[in-house]
This record gives structure tokens, C-alpha cells and sequence, in this order.
């Protein structure tokens, strides 16, 4: 069980959504994001702990992928604006953002099929020495640039065990290992905030304990992480923060613990009208059983268990088994 930051380390205030944060590293105000008569980002308040793992989660078209992308520049708002390090980066280019030390992965790896792997490593490196027009004339100035990229990019790839496969095209690479390339090359540029996007979905379990390993040690190492994940696993363990977002807004915010068995959340993702007592750990298991998803699932298990009750098993919502890896990680958002 990795360390967790204290919620007093995080928040002195009383805990509501847009809840401010002791030191955070993004601070977001009234964000939208419409698409047509869609609003699909309405997030009046954020701000994302430094130095800590966040998790961002919701139902399906909640928003937290086209909140990702308005944050890291891949889309524009509607209206709003949000500091990064307390600079503001409203309208700021994805590619000016990575370089101000805030990355993201995609929910569908963009790993470059025909490129080897310590190509597409080589490709997260910013400021490349051929892009400044005073060091591309002096041969000895680039090559030291380029060997110093390749020796990171290899020291990256020993850390992910993918350095055996650096002359391997990407696309012969299980999802597993693309999710683990993504992230290496995200650390290419030495980011302060790594965000991921369900980096678990597609990955065989035999990877996903490394892959949990590799997200906790972005915090050891002194990075903020913000992650969107629907498995719920790995929330629990891992997160020392939940945001929860539904129908573009965040309606709840927390530590694992509390957001887990707030009934705001549990009406989030199952709708307002349902009939269980969530007072009480029956009421809470037929809500386990009607949302068929892993939500609230740990908190239900361990009280249940505690209770001397046996808890039904079942596929979580979004599966992470071999069959569901994707065969090639072509994008879909
Ligand atoms: N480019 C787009 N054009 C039109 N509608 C879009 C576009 N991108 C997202 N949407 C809509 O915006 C809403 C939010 O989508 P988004 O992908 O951000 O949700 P999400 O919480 O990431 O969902 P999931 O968990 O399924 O990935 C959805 O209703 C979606 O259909």
C-alpha cells in the first residue's frame, strides 16, 4: 500500500467541491466547454494538490476527457481560465504547455506504430537541439544535445523495462507496454505534472502492478499526478485525492475513503432515483450489484467483510483483461 499525503497536508477547509487547496499547482475557474447544445465541461472551481496523486473520475461523458484536454491546450473553453505553477495558460498551445512542464497520456495510447521505440522517445524530448538554428549550424553542439536525449531516453527506457525493445517498432508492443512507453516518453521533458488518461484500460493484469508502481513513484520522485481512471482498484489504492465530475461539473471531491460512500457520488453515477439505503451495508451492496462498476466496490468489500456477508464477484465496467487490449492503439479521442 503506497504512502499516502494527509488530507491535512492537502486542505485545512471544510471539504466541498472546489474546495481550495494548501498549495495547488493547477487552479481552474469557470471552465465550460460546449459542443453545440452539449455542455460538456462546467467546472466552476478546481484546484489539484501539489506533490499528490488525483484522481479524476465520473460516468461516461462526464467531461474528464475534454476537461484534460482543455487543461493541457488540445481543445479551447468556452469561457474560463486556469494557472499552471500560478501561470496562466488559457490559450497556451499543447506544445508550449508540455514545455512548461505539464504532460498528458492519452486514453488511447499515441504511441507512433512506425516508429521504433527509442524513436518515439526521442520525439518527447523538448527544446531539441535541430530546433534552434544557432546550435543546428555546429555539429558538436547537436550531437551532445542528441546523445544526451538518447542516454535519458535509455536510462527512461531501463526504468520501464522496454530498453530490450528499443529498436522494436512500436506497433509489435502489447497495449500494456504502449501505456508504458506513453508514460516513459511523457517523462522525457521532465514534467512537474504528469496527466494520465486511463492509463489501466487495455492493460493485461500482468502489467498492471508495474504500472501502478511506476504511477506511485511519479510522486516519490516529486511529481503532481492527475489521473481519470473508472477502475476503481486502483483509485482507492493509489489516490490520495478524488475529483468527481458528472455531467460536466464536479459534484464531489475528497479522499478515497469519503468520496467513495458519498451519496452524491453513488446518485452520479447511478441517477438520482434509486431505492438503496446507503446507510447500511446491504443498501450499499445492492447498489454494488445495480451499478455493475467497481465504485464504492473496496469501501462495500471491506465493510461487508468486517459484517460476515459475502460479496457477489463481477467484471468491473470497463475490463482490463487480455481479451479487451486493443490490438494497435489508434486514438479515438
Ligand atoms: N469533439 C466532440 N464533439 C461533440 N461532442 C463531444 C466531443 N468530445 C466530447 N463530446 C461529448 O462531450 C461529453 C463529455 O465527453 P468526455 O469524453 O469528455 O467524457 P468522459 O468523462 O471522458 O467519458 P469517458 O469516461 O467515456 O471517456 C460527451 O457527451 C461526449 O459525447
Amino acid at each position: 500500500m503506497p504512502e499516502k499525503t494527509l488530507v491535512s497536508d492537502i486542505t485545512d477547509d471544510v471539504i466541498v467541491p472546489g474546495v481550495k487547496k494548501k498549495d495547488p499547482i493547477v487552479v481552474a475557474h469557470a471552465v465550460s466547454r460546449r459542443f453545440g447544445g452539449l455542455t460538456a465541461v462546467d467546472v466552476a472551481h478546481l484546484e489539484i494538490p501539489r506533490g499528490s496523486i488525483t484522481a479524476l473520475i465520473g460516468p461516461n461523458g462526464a467531461g474528464k476527457t475534454t476537461f484534460f484536454n482543455l487543461l493541457t491546450g488540445f481543445d479551447k473553453p468556452n469561457t474560463g481560465n486556469w494557472t499552471f505553477k500560478g501561470k496562466s495558460l488559457a490559450g497556451v498551445p499543447a506544445f508550449k504547455v508540455s514545455r512548461m512542464g505539464m504532460v498528458r497520456t492519452f486514453q488511447l495510447t499515441k504511441a507512433l506504430s512506425g516508429m521504433t521505440v527509442l524513436e518515439n522517445m526521442r520525439l518527447g524530448a523538448t527544446k531539441q537541439g535541430g530546433e534552434n538554428i544557432f546550435i543546428s549550424l555546429f555539429k558538436p553542439l547537436w550531437k551532445a544535445k542528441e546523445d544526451e536525449i538518447t542516454e535519458r531516453a535509455m536510462q527512461l527506457l531501463a526504468k520501464f523495462k522496454l530498453d530490450t525493445k528499443k529498436d522494436d517498432y512500436a506497433s509489435s508492443l502489447s497495449g500494456g507496454q504502449k501505456k508504458l512507453l506513453e508514460m516513459a516518453r511523457a517523462l522525457m521533458s521532465s514534467p512537474e505534472l504528469v496527466m494520465l488518461d486511463e492509463p489501466m484500460a487495455g492493460v493485461n493484469p500482468a502489467l498492471t502492478q508495474s504500472l501502478l508502481g511506476h504511477i506511485v513513484n511519479l510522486k516519490d520522485e516529486g511529481m503532481t499526478v492527475l489521473f481519470v481512471e473508472h477502475d476503481m482498484h486502483m483509485v482507492n489504492t493509489i489516490a490520495d485525492w478524488v475529483v468527481v465530475m458528472a455531467e460536466g461539473k464536479v459534484v464531489a471531491e475528497g479522499p478515497p475513503s469519503t468520496v467513495m460512500s458519498d451519496p452524491a457520488v453513488i446518485d452520479a453515477y447511478l441517477g438520482a432515483h434509486h431505492a438503496s439505503d446507503l446507510g447500511t451495508i446491504e443498501g450499499q451492496l445492492e447498489v454494488a450489484e445495480e451499478m455493475e462498476s467497481d465504485l464504492i466496490r473496496s469501501e462495500v468489500e471491506q465493510d461487508a467483510e468486517a459484517a460476515g456477508i459475502a460479496v457477489p464477484t463481477h467484471e468491473p465496467a470497463h475490463s482490463t483483461d487480455a481479451a479487451s487490449t486493443p490490438v494497435d492503439g489508434e486514438e479515438k479521442k
